[in-house]
């Protein structure tokens, strides 16, 4: 729950915003830290995640690397500090200009996702003058149990290189001079909560790894990716996610050569808690079978809802300690003239009134950053507390 402090700082900022506690984003980057070095584990944050600038000085300053999807995540980390030997870029369509900005700023690797793409980086390296790190991103075909659009590791889905792809590949690498290969990348997917998934990679990165191996390639890093989860059910049990589970698992299960790095790209592990959405009830429409809350936030402030039916935890905050009863249930609706602009269907709440504060939790992670302009909304704004 938010201190009293807190809410009634909310009472005067124009809603909706959202509120990140920085003091719980510093204890969750800390926990992560701890549990990465105690294996000597390197961590680049995916800053598609959140790039809010207060967030990712946070992240910067923990010491993290950053694992960027565009040309702007590159410039906006090195931008906000992130040494470019730290920066990873990857993504599936890396435009030319993107590619050579990014070499011009001697970023640490590119994770390439096709044959193609390693050509194309060789071409424009050799433009440039440069010798390009790469890391081939390979598509391990391991189901990572989670939501069918955020899994991204099985052959059907458009992300890495694919494994019977693997002898062309080793064949452009050996031919291209601007090419210097850095190891191998994998990402299985996102909110991913049963951790044997983790299991099933490492195996799989062990056997992709002894090929490369066996071929006379050096992999000086393993990069597993990112993808461990949060429960979004237990917002105030569990503010900070099991990260010493998580790497142990990595610990135990891959297989590493002395001087071998592993490195991880989490996101919405390190940022998915310290955010929330603070939005207010406009309006109550009670019917016979339905009763709605329709409040100033909508899908283009947060938009997981309605592209995954992701749930949140929403909390009417200006009822703290109310009783909820079996009887009073709302659908929690948005201003946008979409039908799936709800936020929740059958939510027991308070009963609730015009002008009620609600917050919607565990917000940190893909939601500002996903935010559009639909509607001609606003530009949504943030607030920040425990700075
Ligand atoms: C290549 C890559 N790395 C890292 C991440 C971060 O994932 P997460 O936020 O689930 O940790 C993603 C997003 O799913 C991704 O596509
Ligand atoms: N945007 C997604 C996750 C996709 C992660 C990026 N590959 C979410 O809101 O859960």
């Amino acid at each position: 729950m938010f201190s009293s402090n807190t809410l009634s700082r909310f009472q005067s900022v124009e809603t909706p915003f959202y509120y990140y506690d920085l003091q719980l984003l510093q204890q969750t980057l800390t926990a992560c830290k701890a549990a990465a070095d105690k294996y000597d584990f390197h961590v680049h944050y995916a800053m598609k995640a959140n790039f809010n600038e207060k967030v990712i000085q946070k992240v910067q300053q923990t010491g993290f690397g950053a694992d960027c999807v565009s040309g702007n995540e590159v410039k906006k980390a090195i931008e906000i500090g992130f040494s470019p030997d730290k920066v990873v870029f990857a993504g599936v369509g890396k435009s030319d200009r993107e590619i050579v900005e990014a070499l011009e700023q001697n970023i640490f690797c590119f994770n390439v996702e096709s044959i193609q793409e390693l050509e194309v980086i060789n071409d424009l390296a050799a433009k440039c003058g440069k010798k390009a790190r790469v890391a081939i991103r390979i598509n391990p075909n391991v189901d990572a149990y989670t939501h069918a659009n955020i899994t991204t590791g099985l052959e059907e889905n458009k992300f890495g290189v694919n494994q019977w792809d693997l002898p062309a590949c080793a064949e452009v690498l050996k031919k291209s001079a601007n090419l210097d290969l850095t190891g191998i990348h994998f990402h299985i997917g996102s909110q991913i909560t049963n951790l044997n998934a983790f299991k099933s990679l490492c195996v799989k990165v062990n056997e992709i790894k002894a090929w490369f191996e066996e071929r006379g390639f050096v992999l000086h890093v393993l990069n597993v990716g990112g993808g461990l989860g949060v429960d979004y059910h237990t917002t105030e049990e569990t503010p900070i996610a099991d990260f010493e589970a998580y790497f142990q698992i990595f610990d135990e299960f891959l297989e590493r050569k002395s001087g071998q790095e592993i490195h991880f790209e989490l996101g919405r592990a390190l940022v998915a808690h310290s955010g929330s959405l603070i939005s207010r009830v406009l309006y109550v429409k009670n019917g016979i079978k339905k009763h709605f809350l329709v409040l100033d936030a909508g899908m283009t402030e947060l938009m997981r809802p309605a592209l995954y039916q992701a749930y949140h935890k929403i909390e009417n905050i200006s009822r703290p300690g109310a009783q909820t009863s079996e009887d009073l249930k709302y659908d929690i609706v948005g201003p946008i003239c979409e039908s799936t602009d709800c936020f929740g269907k059958e939510v027991e709440m308070p009963e609730s009134f015009r002008g009620d504060l609600i917050a919607i939790r565990t917000a940190g992670a893909y939601g500002e950053v996903m935010a559009s302009k639909y509607n001609l909304r606003e530009q949504i704004v943030s607030v920040y507390s425990g700075s």
